[in-house]
């Protein structure tokens, strides 16, 4: 088998019990299965979630906390227990460990993505097995990704990796949720995720998980989207990875593995940049746009929102409102409102760059694919 790069993502059922102690055999489990795949040549990041569920016991509460400050500092505290306890199953092992905490907004720049880039290739090219959970103490409200299924997905197709593995207490997705339905049937392998699964997955099955089976597969829509294909499920023993790789895990296969990877410079305009404005093209535009794979330019535009410098990411609205995509615009908003609805020879000398285009199709991403 080629070289892979797997993202394996950990849920905290699958590190900790429901009281909230780090459960050594499940550590113990994982990390012989992640030596094992590097054995091969494979590498290897890491999604972990369980640092809320580690933590709360020395903070005197009872159980997994849902006010958000009890929840910062319990992840404060269990994040680094967990580290810790990843370092002393990995170093004897010879695995140096790296821990990655990151943010939402760490993201909207583009250069802080790139420098997330260079780290991580980096740790890979040592060897290294990053240890990747979100920030918890910061990220709060708005700034989350929502839960670590959908950081996972985000990382996977940002590393353009050949697979993202999301291990959980549940042997994959089911038609309704096995642990209240005995007759519940699985799914062995699913080309992509439709309405009607999501409609299947439930929430949690443990005290410590938080977005369920519904969670994962919107990580793994989200995955598949960037081009990367997807296991949910779980496994036993070291060579649980390596089955997983072969085709022979124990759970639901999502996707083909040979769909192609989405540029990374797209991915950040998807799902990363924050935009700065918005600009309402005609029905013109947006059919040379979506369908013609056509540049935007300044003959389609009807209106713009916001105050925006050129370079900065705008959204691209149709007439009646609805999101097309996303794009870095050539011109300022204030430039753009001078130009707007004129051909394009009359337009050049507003540009950044002397081009004609409001937006360049390099710089774009359609977000809107119903047509
Ligand atoms: N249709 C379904 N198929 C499988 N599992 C489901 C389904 N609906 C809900 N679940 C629940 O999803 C749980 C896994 O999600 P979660 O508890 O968030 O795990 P993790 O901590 O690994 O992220 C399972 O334990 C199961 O109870
Ligand atoms: N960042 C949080 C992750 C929360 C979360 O998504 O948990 P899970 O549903 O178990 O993957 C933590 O480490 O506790």
């Amino acid at each position: 088998m080629k070289k892979q790069r797997i993202v394996v993502k950990i849920g905290s059922s699958s590190l900790t019990d429901d009281m909230g102690n780090i459960v050594d055999e499940k550590v113990a489990d994982h990390t012989s299965a992640i030596a094992a795949v590097k054995e091969q040549g494979h590498e290897v990041i890491v999604v972990s979630s369980g640092a809320v569920a580690a933590g709360f016991k020395s903070l005197g509460y009872a159980t997994r906390p849902k006010l958000m400050a009890a929840r910062q500092a319990s992840a404060a505290v269990g994040q680094s227990l967990l580290i810790q306890r990843y370092i002393s199953h990995l170093s004897p092992k010879g695995i140096t460990a790296a821990q990655v905490l990151l943010t939402k907004s760490d993201f909207y720049s583009k250069g802080r993505f790139q420098n997330f880039y260079t780290a991580m290739m980096e740790l890979l090219h040592h060897d290294a097995v990053p240890i990747i959970n979100e920030n918890d103490l910061i990220s709060i409200e708005e700034l989350t990704y929502g839960d670590n299924d959908m950081l996972s997905a985000l990382v996977s197709g940002f590393l353009q990796a050949d697979a993202l593995v999301i291990l959980t207490d549940i042997n994959g997705l089911y038609d309704s949720n096995p642990k209240t339905n005995p007759d519940a049937k699985r799914f062995n392998f699913v080309p992509s995720i439709t309405e009607e699964m999501l409609s299947m997955a439930g929430g949690s099955g443990s005290a410590v998980g938080t977005g369920g089976m519904k969670s994962k597969l919107l990580a793994a829509e989200k995955a598949q989207s960037l081009g990367v294909s997807v296991f949910i499920g779980t496994g036993k023993g070291e060579c649980k990875l390596l089955d997983i790789l072969e085709g022979k895990g124990d759970g639901t296969y999502i996707g083909s593995p040979m769909q192609p990877h989405m540029q990374r410079k797209k991915q950040w305009l998807a799902h990363h940049a924050k935009p700065a404005g918005s600009i309402t093209v005609d029905s013109g535009a947006e059919k040379a746009v979506i369908k013609g794979g056509k540049s935007l330019l300044p003959a389609g535009v009807k209106s713009i929102d916001g105050l925006f410098d050129a370079l900065d990411v705008v959204d691209v609205v149709n007439e009646k409102g609805e999101l097309l995509g996303r794009g870095q615009v050539f011109y300022s908003s204030v430039d753009l409102e001078k130009i707007k609805g004129l051909p394009s020879l009359e337009t050049k000398a507003y540009s950044i760059n002397e081009r004609a285009e409001v937006i360049h199709r390099d710089n774009w991403v359609t977000l809107k694919f119903d047509h």
